[in-house]
Parts: C-alpha cells; structure tokens; sequence
C-alpha cells in the first residue's frame, strides 16, 4: 500500500487524508470501516508515532482566521519573561488591568448600565464536549454478537461571534453563553448529533478581548495589605502582573501574537470507555497495548490541532465592521471513537470506546467602541447636547444642570443628498480630574477613540474659558495625544453678554491659542441657532481631513 502524507503522489483505497484549511490532516476510517480500512489506518497511525515531525507543522488556520480583526491600536505594554526552548511558547507579562475591567471589581451595576446603554461585559463562553464514543455490536435473528457496530460521538457546539448593523448596546448580552454536548454515538454505526453552536451577536465597533474569570480577579482584591487597599483599584491592578503563556514570532523578534488556551482533554492514551471488562484487564492485555500505542498518535494529532485552534490574539479583536459571516471565537470538543474503529484481524470483539473531547471555557471582555466621525468633548454644561440636537438628527438629553448626558449619544449630520454624511458622538462631560476617575471618569472616551477628529466644546459663559480647553486636553492625554486628532474648537454660548468687549476678548484669546497650535475655532451660539451653518461646515472639513499623524 501506498501512502502519501502531504499532498501530490499517490493515495491508497483508503482515503484517510483529509485536506483541511489547516493543511493536510488524516482521519479515522469513515463508516461502515471494514477489517481492512481499520487495520490500514491503524498501520498509518504507527508510522506516525514514529515520525512525530510531521505533526509539528500543522499549521493555524484559526489563528489566520483572526488576522483581519487584528487593531494594534488597542496594544498595551507587555514584557516577554521567557522563550523555553523545550516548548512552542512565548511567556509573557503584563500588568492586570489588561486582563480585566475595573467597574466589574467596583461591583456597581449603576457605572455599567445607565439607561439601557452598556458598553462594557465580561462574559463566560463555553463550547460544548464531544459526544463519547459507543460501544455496540450488531445483532440479528441469527447472531447473538455480530461485528462491532458502535458509532461516534457528535462533535461539541462552538461559539461564534458577528457584529451586526442596528445594534448599539451590549445590554441584551448575557453574562454566560454554553453551547450544548456532541451527543453519544450510538449503534447500527450511528454517530452522535453535533452540539448546538451559539452565536452572538454584537454592535459594529465592538472590541472583544481574552480577560481573566472576575471572580478570580476579586479574591485577589480581598487578599490586599491594608496598604494596598489605599491605593485606587487602578493603581493596584497596574502594579500586579499576569503570567501568560503565548504563541508568535520566537525567532529574532520575539513577538508574542496569541494568548494560547488549554483544555483539560484526556492525554494521548488515555479517554477509553470500557465496558463488560474492567480497565485492568485490557491494560494487561499485549493486544490493547499495541492497539493503544497506535491510537496514541491519534490523540496527539488531535490535542496538537486543538493547541492549533485554541488561540486568542493576544491584544483581542477589533469587529469594527459588519460581518457576512461568524468567527468561532471557541471550538467545541471532538467526539470521541466507536467502537467499530477497533475491530482488527487480532481484535474481534472491541468492548471500548473513546470519549468525547472537552470544551473551552473562557472569559472574554467585549467593550464596544463606538464608531463616529468626530467626537463631542466639553466640560459639563459646556452645551454638547445642544450643539448635536440643532445639527443632526438625534435627540439627547439637555438640562442646565451638569452631567445630563450620561451615556453617549451618536447623531448622523447630512449635508444633502449629493455630499456625504458624517456622524458626531456626544459623550458625558469631562470634569478636572476625570483621568484619576472623578466625575464620570474617562470611561467614555473609548467611544471618541476611533474618531477622527474631536470638536472641543468651551463654553464662552465661564470667566476663563481657556483653562477650561487646557482641562480638557490634559484630561485627554495631553498635547501628544491631541496630536492624533484633527481639533475644532467651538466657543459655545456667544449669545451670553455678546456686545460685551470682554466677552469678544475671551473669544479672541481662544482663537489665538487655536492658531498657534493650528486647529479651527468657530463661535455659535446653539441656543439661539447661531452660526450652526458655518459649523457644520467646519465640523465636515473636520471629519473628511486625514489625522495629521495617521
Ligand atoms: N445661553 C445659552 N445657553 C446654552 C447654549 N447652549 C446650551 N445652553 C444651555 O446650557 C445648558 C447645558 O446644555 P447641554 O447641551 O445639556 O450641555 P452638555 O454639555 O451636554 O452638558 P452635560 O450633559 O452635563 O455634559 C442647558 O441649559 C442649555 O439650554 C447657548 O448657546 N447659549
């Protein structure tokens, strides 16, 4: 018999090769396999388990599977601890907070849901087992034990995700997601049924992100110095590292790219189903020994291509599009073997099965970023709501006292039919402060963070309206972070003493900082409908302009 590992040449009757996205991989005889099939594929198994090389190189489709959702935007400082050279892996650290989300610690329902708008989850994703092998023998009128006939396990269900249009809140995500069990083989060669796949679907913008169970993160919390607990939660997160295991770029580079993940499948050799006879009896048998040694390189194979498909990148994924199909964010476990795989020349009555894989249970942050054009920032009660309700088509909330705005709000503004249209987000106020978390912190700012440009709302009513667009750029990361932006700054609320030299003054001090720094600055007055043309207009050059670092 002929065989041919890797594509081109010959392949024998027994077409066990199987050409996956992966490359080329190799299954078990299909059914009804007779003595023949299984005694060729068991043949093959022994020439694999000696030649383990030929596994090494399976290569990972599902990580490819991720490239296109890869936004190195959303990287965070990491340090590589170790290359061993006995493993695949890159082992890395990097502090915490990267692996969580400080307002499930603070255990607050209120910072995460206001309004029906949530923007961030941590949420349980568990694909199912594989269904178990069975053992079973055909019987008729005639034969009280005919041959082997017991079916396959079905493979477990998957998670998969897509972003999809219309939606705009994480509110309707549950906190857990399990997909179902393969189901048992059964006999007459009948395999399982496959578990049942979830998926779930998700606002455009959402960035989804590997994180650790928070359960786990708050027992650490608990465990604190009194020292410790004076630092803010931030802080303290910032200061403990996580040890991750990875898989990238070993050689020159050392970059990690995903964070691999582990199920607690049976190890090669083991995961049999014995039935009738105990595991003692087959264990001493030389027949089950030498069929074991073979299906061994079966279990390898198939825990390597599960350490293939189990991975995650390392800085999460970023659907900032809708999506045409689902990504299987989990795969389920693969159902295990029947027992009319076993029957050989030597072997006539196999009385055992193999059991189903096991599922991937993991926790993964989803954090939706909102994507709009430009991004509305002021202090609270600089009038951004006012702003977004006159030139676009939504309708936030205004209300003379500060913080009206509790959520962000995105408004599409259409400047006719034959020019496109350009959307605004207006998010709550930012208060002195709001990077150490007062106020509402910066908790919003992820949903200007994609804009392209930032419309900096000041409000022409205060006696020193320049310290108040310093405040804001140093709460949103200071000159350097500004620069990425293209800036348009709007001296709201001109109609307040209008004739008054001094009120002209404030404007014209604005202006000249502006011009020094190169961004745009327009005077309105949005109660009163003033110059909102004119900004428009501005707001649009705003949008179109390419990012001055981009
Ligand atoms: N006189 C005057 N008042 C204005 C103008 N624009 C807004 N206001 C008023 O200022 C107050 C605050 O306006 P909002 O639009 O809610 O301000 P905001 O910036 O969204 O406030 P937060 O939600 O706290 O962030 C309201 O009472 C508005 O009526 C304006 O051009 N002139």
């Amino acid at each position: 018999m002929s065989v041919c590992y890797r594509g081109g040449g010959s392949l024998s009757r027994y077409s066990f090769f199987r050409r996956t996205n992966s490359g080329i991989s190799y299954k078990f005889p299909a059914s009804p396999p007779s003595v023949a099939d299984n005694q060729a594929w068991l043949e093959h198994l022994y020439q694999m388990e000696h030649s383990p090389s030929h596994f090494d190189d399976v290569s990972s489709s599902r990580s490819n599977a991720f490239t296109e959702f890869i936004n190195f935007s959303s990287e965070f400082p990491y340090q590589v601890t170790s290359i061993p050279p006995d493993s695949k892996y890159i082992n890395v650290k990097a502090s915490l907070n990267n692996f969580t989300n400080v307002n499930y610690l603070h255990n607050s329902k209120n910072k995460l849901q206001q309004g029906g708008f949530v923007d961030t989850r941590i949420i349980k994703c568990s694909s199912g087992q594989g269904g178990n092998g069975v053992v079973s023998f055909y019987r008729d009128a005639g034969r009280a034990i005919g041959p082997p006939d017991g079916g396959d396990g079905g493979d477990g269900g998957s998670i998969y995700v897509q972003a999809v249009e219309g939606m705009n809140s994480l509110a309707k995500l549950k906190s857990s997601y399990l997909a179902s069990e393969g189901s048992d083989g059964a006999g007459d060669q009948l395999h399982g049924a496959r578990g049942r796949d979830i998926l779930i679907k998700v606002p455009v913008g959402t960035v989804i992100r590997w994180c650790l169970d928070p359960g786990v993160v708050r027992a650490l919390l608990r465990e604190r110095t009194p020292e410790e607990k004076e630092l803010p939660l931030k802080s303290f997160l910032q200061s403990c590292q996580k040890e991750i295991q990875c898989v990238g770029k070993r050689k020159f580079d050392k970059v990690p790219e995903h964070i691999q993940l582990f199920r607690s499948s049976y190890k090669p050799g083991e995961g049999w189903l014995f039935k009738g006879k105990p595991d003692e009896y087959h264990n001493g048998k030389d027949w089950f020994k030498d069929l074991n040694r073979k299906v061994k390189a079966y279990d390898y194979s198939l825990g390597k291509s599960e350490l293939n498909n189990d991975r995650f990148p390392i800085f999460g994924i970023d659907l900032d599009k809708p999506m045409n199909k689902p990504l299987c964010l989990l795969k389920g476990g693969k159902g295990g073997l029947g027992n009319m795989h076993f029957l050989t020349q030597v072997i006539r009555n196999p009385r055992f099965a193999k059991s189903g894989r096991d599922g991937l249970s993991e926790y993964f942050l989803f954090e939706l970023k909102t994507i709009a054009d430009l991004g509305l920032v002021g202090l609270p009660n600089a009038g951004k709501s006012t702003i977004l309700n006159r030139i676009s088509n939504s309708k936030p909330r205004i209300g003379h006292w500060k913080f009206t705005t509790l959520f962000p709000t995105v408004g599409t503004i259409s400047l006719g039919i034959d020019k496109p249209s350009f959307t605004v987000a207006d998010i709550p106020g930012i208060i002195e402060g709001a990077s150490q978390d007062k106020g509402m912190g910066l908790e919003f700012i992820r949903h200007i963070e994609r804009s392209t440009g930032w419309v900096m709302v000041i409000s022409l009513e205060e006696d020193e309206p320049l310290n108040q667009l310093h405040t804001l750029i140093n709460e949103l990361g200071g000159p350097e972070k500004i620069k990425k932006k293209n800036i348009l700054v709007v001296c709201n609320k001109a109609d307040i003493a209008a004739n008054d030299p001094n009120s002209i003054q404030k404007y014209l001090n604005i202006k000249e900082y502006c011009d020094s720094k190169g961004w745009d600055s327009i005077p309105i007055s949005a109660l009163n409908n003033e110059n909102i043309d004119e900004l428009i207009f501005k707001m649009s050059e705003c949008a179109k302009r390419p990012n001055p670092q981009s």
